[in-house]
């Protein structure tokens, strides 16, 4: 596994840019196609701006949600409510609001994962799980990653590619969000992370090797990177 460690968080976006622009261009070269999965947090920040410097044909990219929040699009909470205002229609990024594969609202989440997992059966090719190109991950300060959060059921979920979640430990409660054995079967997963505050959760998953969730994102056979910057990487060594 690699962690790339960077002087700071314009850094961790310029590494992360050039991370996306290779695969979405090995991707669309392969399959006419780029699927990629997003997550919520600090990364949308980062993509904001990343992705203004990066060259791509946008137009062969199709956007999933590593875990979404149950919420009205218009509520803050929302995370595609959040790309929405920062990343579709922008002058700098020509992505278009149907590339985004958006979660149901106004169900049960046991109702909304199931019909985005059939969502993700329509668009990603199997072998024999949804394989996405590539998945941008965040780390809580609890090392949660997308809405598995440590010591939850959910961590040991097979068989659901798509699970929901109603007793999310960080607001909103209601959830859903894509299972370990989909995530590990990613051709790319990557992680970006910035901050201090970040600094003791990265040594415990990469010194310690402690079994947290974020610790758990192992591509079986994909390729891993985790983006740091100098203040969450300080304990590294
Ligand atoms: O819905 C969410 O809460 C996010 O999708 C979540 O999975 C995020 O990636 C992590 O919480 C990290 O967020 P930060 O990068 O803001 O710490």
């Amino acid at each position: 596994m690699g962690v790339t460690v960077v002087e700071n968080k314009n850094e961790v976006i310029v590494a992360l840019s050039k991370l996306i622009e290779a695969t979405a261009t090995e991707s669309i070269e392969r399959n006419g196609l780029f699927n990629i999965g997003v997550s919520g947090g600090s990364l949308v920040s980062f993509l904001a701006t990343g992705l203004t410097k990066i060259s791509t044909d946008f137009s062969k990219w199709k956007i999933f949600f590593c875990d979404e929040r149950l919420v009205p699009v218009a509520d803050p909470d929302s995370t595609f409510g959040v790309y929405k205002k920062q990343l579709i229609d922008t002058e700098a990024v020509s992505l278009k609001e149907d590339q985004f594969v958006t979660v149901k609202q106004g169900v049960s989440a046991a109702e909304a994962a199931e019909e985005y997992a059939a969502k993700i059966k329509k668009y990603i090719p199997l072998s024999p799980l949804p394989r996405f190109d590539l998945l941008l991950l965040g780390m809580g300060p609890d090392g949660h990653t997308c809405s598995l959060f440590p010591g939850h059921a959910l961590l040991n979920e097979t068989a659901k590619w798509v699970a929901p979640i109603t007793d999310s430990p960080k607001p909103p409660p209601s959830r859903i969000t894509l299972t370990f054995p989909v995530i590990n079967a990613a051709r790319v997963c990557a992680f970006a992370v910035s901050g201090k505050e970040k600094a003791e959760m990265i040594k415990r998953i990469h010194v310690d090797k402690e079994d947290l969730p974020a610790t758990r994102v192992q591509p079986t056979s994909g390729n891993l990177q985790w983006i740091v910057d100098k203040d969450a990487g300080a304990l590294l060594n």
